[in-house]
């Protein structure tokens, strides 16, 4: 059965654009050819809320283009849904990236600025590469995603704009479903292994309630008094585990308007900062490389409803090498080691199922 799946997945990557997702804890893998490729803003959002298309924003909305692809979808059935776990990472000599020493440096500015408090927190991420080609090996390292990542979004996305993305995100940035949207905030991290609540440091549980408090600010700003909040909860996302608050409201307060709402609501402070514009600016000015789609959003619309996640625990991949994509937010209690460490966490779930299907071609 899982031969099928792979050739299906092949024969659909052999097209020229395609894409390819899963849901949160669904088993149907969605196959969408691309018919239209058109540039958008936040500003034409709403006018696409009706057709069946996938959007894709950058992280920095002035350095990439946003896109609405418009799609034919055929959903694809597993049977077998019950997939093996994966084993660890064991070759980590093929992997480079941001060294210790770039990393210590961008830290230190960012240290800085935390300690003036020009900010009160700001994501510092960085780019693992691995330098082989991995496109025969796509539709296994999607599946292998597929199993670890259950609980996420899982998507592969090739398109002549963008390049070939694939990722596994645990962060919804928006879901419309039967008019009631749902957003969540969602940060701090630790192994799955420590995971009970008791075990979580004044650090996280801090840097989360930024993010809380800045959905909280901008409903109230929206007039949207109306919401639900639960949490924060522990929830887990592949090896690691995060912290999460679920807001959820009527979608009648959005109506009309929810490419203007996802402006003010994106980038949160789980992969910019706080303030939002110092902190964009202190990331413009201290990382070395763009973060592209990394840290933007993504997901399919259609009538029924609209699903956006934030593409987190992403890869970008072309003939040559992958790079993936992790990064961490940083506030004034920070430590260096455990940021860098928390980088590498991040980037095992992508390198494992690497791994795993380097293994399972070779078998
Ligand atoms: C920025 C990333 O994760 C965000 C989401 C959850 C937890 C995060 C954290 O603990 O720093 C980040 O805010 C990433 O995975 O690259």
């Amino acid at each position: 059965m899982e031969t099928n799946i792979i050739s299906e997945l092949n024969k659909h990557l052999q097209k020229e654009s395609c894409i390819i997702y899963r849901l949160p804890r669904d088993g149907k893998l969605m196959f969408c050819s691309i018919k239209r490729s058109i540039e958008v803003t936040h500003k034409d959002f709403d006018h696409y809320l009706d057709l069946q298309g996938f959007f894709l924003f950058p992280f920095d909305t002035t350095s990439e283009k946003a896109w609405w692809f418009e799609t034919n979808v055929n959903q694809f059935e597993p049977e077998n849904k019950s997939f093996p776990k994966l084993t660890a990472v064991q070759n980590e000599t093929v992997i480079c990236g941001n060294t210790f020493e770039t990393y210590t440096q961008q830290f230190k500015k960012m240290a800085k600025a935390l300690e003036e408090e020009t900010v009160q927190k700001v994501i510092l991420s960085r780019r693992i590469q691995v330098e082989q080609n991995l496109i025969p090996h796509l539709a296994k390292i999607y599946l292998n995603l597929c199993r670890t990542a259950s609980n996420a979004f899982v998507y592969l996305l090739n398109t002549p704009q963008t390049g070939i993305w694939i990722g596994a995100s645990p962060e919804i940035l928006l879901d419309k479903t039967d008019d009631t949207v749902t957003t969540v905030s969602l940060a701090g991290t630790r192994r799955v292994y420590d995971s009970e609540m008791d075990k979580w440091g004044g650090k996280e549980q801090e840097e989360q309630q930024m993010v809380s408090n800045y959905i909280d600010e901008l409903l109230t700003r929206s007039k949207i008094n109306n919401y639900k909040k639960i949490g924060p909860s522990v929830v887990k996302a592949g090896n690691v585990t995060h912290l999460k608050t679920l807001y959820s409201f009527p979608y009648s307060n959005i109506e009309n308007k929810t490419g203007e709402f996802i402006e003010q609501l994106h980038p949160t402070p789980a992969l910019c900062g706080e303030p939002k514009e110092k902190a964009m600016q202190l990331i413009r000015d201290t990382e070395s490389h763009k973060r592209e789609y990394y840290g933007g959003f993504l997901g399919p619309v259609n009538r029924d409803g609209l699903h956006l996640f934030v593409n987190i625990r992403c890869m970008k991949t072309n003939q040559k090498h992958s790079t993936i994509f992790a990064g961490g937010g940083l506030t004034r209690r920070s430590v260096l080691q455990e940021e860098w460490d928390e980088t590498i966490l991040k980037s095992h779930m992508m390198l494992s199922a690497i791994e795993q299907s380097l293994q399972q071609s070779q078998a």
